[in-house]
């Protein structure tokens, strides 16, 4: 059984598939294909598991492959770099497809070289971890990573078609399962209540991969996530909305180094830290924010910045978030639970009390 939900960006419009079995189907991709050359970007760890199905499944096509290695460590120029020179020893032209075969890490440098390579050639992406199905695959952010900051050299451009296929899931380690948590349990944060208490009444079965809970989970998210890219494909507004928690865990995993806290663990304790200032601003009240901890404590994430990150380094660091705007810091805050906002009304006070929390409560 497969589902299929739509982006709707005019004629950048591309289909969502979320399924069992797709990975390894033919029709899966035949629709969606450019070209009959495709290069196909995965990792060290995913290339064992998936690339002789995908390759199969693609075996219409002339395919070649670029195997990266594996981690946020390497989702910098260097190791993207890679991909350009695949590309070129092959002489590929712009009449191919790059495929992306893996989680956020590989789907954000491949589709960043698909933004690139002759000014611009088409993607697919086949997310394999929680996080990718629920949330990078989906909206077109591409990128890599720079010492200074996280995402800070991208581009937008969005993919042909996001395959998701949710037997990947099975193979995933259980750290990586929280981690897509953190982004799942995001959108009923900022958009809808009704989904967090289903979230919170069916986090049992969400962490032991019951196949109909992580179907849901993953559909209502990419919902969501596709009717904020809708609105606001660029982020000149309400997509900034995504961002909850990002202020404070990009700067946790820049702080870290790349590689030290998972992608989603950080989003975890960044939206603690924000909900901590919410609720400092008056707007979020002790139940809710406990209710918060709660949540992102039961799908098994941290909840407390790392004790060796200064409040001054943390600021530091957050002064390159792209959400600035004219000098000033701008954040993703909870009204309530179901409720964000975008303000740039912190006070320096106030967020230093927050930074200066070990607790985030
Ligand atoms: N573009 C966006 O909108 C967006 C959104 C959220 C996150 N991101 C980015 O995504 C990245 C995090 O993504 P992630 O959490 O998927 O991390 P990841 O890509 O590092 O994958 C997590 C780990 O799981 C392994 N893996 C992948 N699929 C597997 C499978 N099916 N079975 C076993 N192991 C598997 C990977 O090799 C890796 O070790 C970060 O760089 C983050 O900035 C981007
Ligand atoms: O799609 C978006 O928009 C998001 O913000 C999703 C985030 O989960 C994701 O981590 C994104 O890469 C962060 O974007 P950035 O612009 O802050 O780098
Ligand atoms: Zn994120």
């Amino acid at each position: 059984m497969s589902q299929t939900l739509n982006v709707d960006l005019g004629l950048r419009s591309y289909p969502i598939h979320i399924g069992s079995g797709l990975l390894a189907d033919p029709e899966s991709y035949r629709p969606h294909v450019r070209g009959d050359r495709i290069m196909i970007v995965t990792n060290e760890t995913v290339a064992p598991l998936y690339l002789d199905p995908l390759e199969q499944a693609l075996s219409d096509y002339r395919v070649s492959r670029v195997v990266l290695p594996d981690g946020e460590q390497y989702k910098t120029m260097e190791v993207w770099n890679r991909i350009f020179d695949a590309l070129l020893q092959e002489r590929f032209g712009r009449d191919c497809t790059l495929v992306a075969l893996g989680g956020g890490v590989i789907g954000d440098m491949a589709g960043f070289a698909a933004a690139c390579y002759q000014r611009g050639v088409p993607f697919i992406q086949v997310p394999t971890t929680l996080l990718a199905q629920v949330d990078s695959s989906v909206g077109g952010k591409t990128g890599i990573n720079h010492p200074a900051g996280k995402n800070m050299i991208g581009a937008f451009h969005q993919p042909l078609a996001v395959i998701a296929d949710t037997d990947t899931l099975e193979t995933l380690p259980q750290k990586e399962l929280s981690a897509g948590l953190a982004e799942v349990l995001k959108y009923g944060f900022i958009r809808d209540a009704a989904f967090l208490a289903w979230l919170e009444s069916h986090m049992a079965e969400l962490l032991s991969r019951d196949p109909n809970a992580l179907s849901h989970a993953i559909k209502r998210s990419c919902e969501i996530k596709a009717l904020i890219v809708a609105e606001d494909e660029l982020e000149a507004g309400q997509r900034a909305l995504l961002n909850l928690g990002h202020t404070f865990g990009h700067a946790i995993e820049a702080g870290a180094g790349y590689g030290a806290w998972l992608h989603g663990e950080a989003v975890a304790v960044g939206t603690c830290m924000a909900a901590n200032l919410s609720q400092r601003l008056g707007w979020l009240e002790d139940k809710d924010v406990e209710r918060l901890r709660r949540l992102i404590s039961c799908a098994g994430l941290p909840t407390e910045p790392p004790a060796d990150l200064s409040p001054d380094q943390m600021l530091e660091l957050m002064a390159v978030d792209k959400k600035v705007l004219d000098g000033k810091m701008r954040f993703v805050l909870l009204k309530e639970l179901g409720e964000a906002i975008v303000t740039d009304e912190v006070d320096r006070d106030t967020l230093y009390a927050t930074l200066a929390d070990r607790r985030s409560l």
